[in-house]
């Protein structure tokens, strides 16, 4: 029997679409979402209001005519970014948000914020205009157990951060732990939280056990079962807080499958399929809306999309290919490593 349900089109929260060839190939393949958070993580970062607009340029014309997705451009915060320069561009209508990555925590994040006293101007100026903030919340101390690093980063960092600026609008991106889920609770409408489609379906085990696994590998690096649980939980809670930024980090296959191979996974194209999956496999298919095209919305002051898709359970999986071209490269899909019965439908 074939079941389907309606969505009003989802957004992603927290998307990395690249540059050059890799934008090329792999904006369209999130062109169906409404809205997407963009990250700024490029080499260089985008740290100016003009820069942002650039790359938004550049990433509407990767996009095929009439694709829904609104890109929503970010800042990659330095010790040296201008607050005046963040709000007017928040004010044109440039940027959504300003990305807080702790120096060197994740993928080109060395120009990321040594000292938070320095980037104090720049938090105020935004609670002030409103301007959320999106933190990659993991400190990067060498003695911190790289497992721990969100809860420690939550005590050391983002606690005090929100006290010292309570009316901040912070986004805690992609968490990863039962800590960061109580976190999240803890706080009142400022706060909300993405999470990924890839930390619901994997632990550290499939990065590890059995061979080591690349492809599974991202930053925050995926932990024990308890906390996989405690995220599939809140994803499927229906709770306002909690919307989804799916992360989709693609990198080439030569860079990933390294000695010292690169930090993310790339789930775009079959986001929708796999969530379906997980809502379905908590009994939480009525919560899947909210999640992916309510919460986030909401939490960016911004109406829902008016438009739906489809997702339709067939008795045969969805095919996905096992990877996208960029001319010269290859990047590979994340594999939830189930069928994927449930087929997004064309519009
Ligand atoms: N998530 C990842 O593992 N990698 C991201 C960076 C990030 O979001 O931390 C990337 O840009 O590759
Ligand atoms: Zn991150
Ligand atoms: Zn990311």
């Amino acid at each position: 029997m074939t079941e389907s349900i309606t969505l009003r089109r989802p957004d992603d929260w927290h998307l990395h679409l690249r540059d050059g060839a890799m934008l090329s190939a792999v904006a369209p393949l999130s062109a169906g979402f409404g809205r997407a958070i963009i990250m700024p993580n490029l080499v260089p970062p985008v740290v100016t209001g003009q820069q942002a607009a650039a790359y938004r340029d550049r990433i509407l014309a990767a996009l095929p005519e009439g694709a829904p997705l609104q890109p929503q451009m970010t800042l990659y915060l330095t010790d040296g970014t201008d607050p005046a320069d963040v709000v007017a561009a928040h004010r044109d209508g440039i940027i959504r948000a300003v990305k807080l990555y702790p120096a060197g925590a994740t993928t080109n994040s060395a120009s990321g914020v040594t000292d938070f006293d320095r980037v104090r101007p720049v938090l105020d100026a935004m609670a002030e205009a409103g301007i959320p903030l999106c933190v990659h919340g993991e400190v990067t101390d060498s003695e911190v157990d790289i497992f721990d690093r969100e809860a420690v980063f939550i005590d050391r960092i983002l606690d005090p951060l929100r006290r010292a600026t309570p009316d901040l609008r912070v986004v805690m991106e992609h968490i990863t732990t039962a800590d960061g889920v109580a976190y999240a609770r803890s706080g009142g409408e400022n706060l909300g939280a993405t999470i990924t489609t890839h930390h619901l379906v994997i632990n550290r085990n499939a990065i590890l056990a059995g061979g080591i696994r690349p492809h599974y590998y991202c930053l925050p690096v995926a932990k024990r079962e308890s906390h996989r649980l405690a995220l599939r939980e809140a994803a499927t809670s229906g709770e306002a807080r909690f919307f989804l930024g799916t992360d989709s980090a693609p990198h080439p296959d030569s860079a990933k499958l390294q000695p010292c191979g690169c930090a993310g996974c790339f789930t775009a194209p079959n986001t929708m399929s796999i969530l379906a999956h997980v809502f379905e496999q908590e009994g939480k298919l009525d919560k899947l809306e909210a999640f992916t095209s309510l919460n986030g919305a909401a939490f960016y002051g911004m109406a829902p999309n008016e438009d739906r898709i489809r997702l339709t359970r067939r008795d045969q999986p969805a095919s996905y290919p096992e990877t996208v071209s960029t001319g010269d490269e290859t990047v590979t899909l994340f594999d939830a490593g189930f069928p994927l019965y449930w087929h997004l439908e064309d519009a």
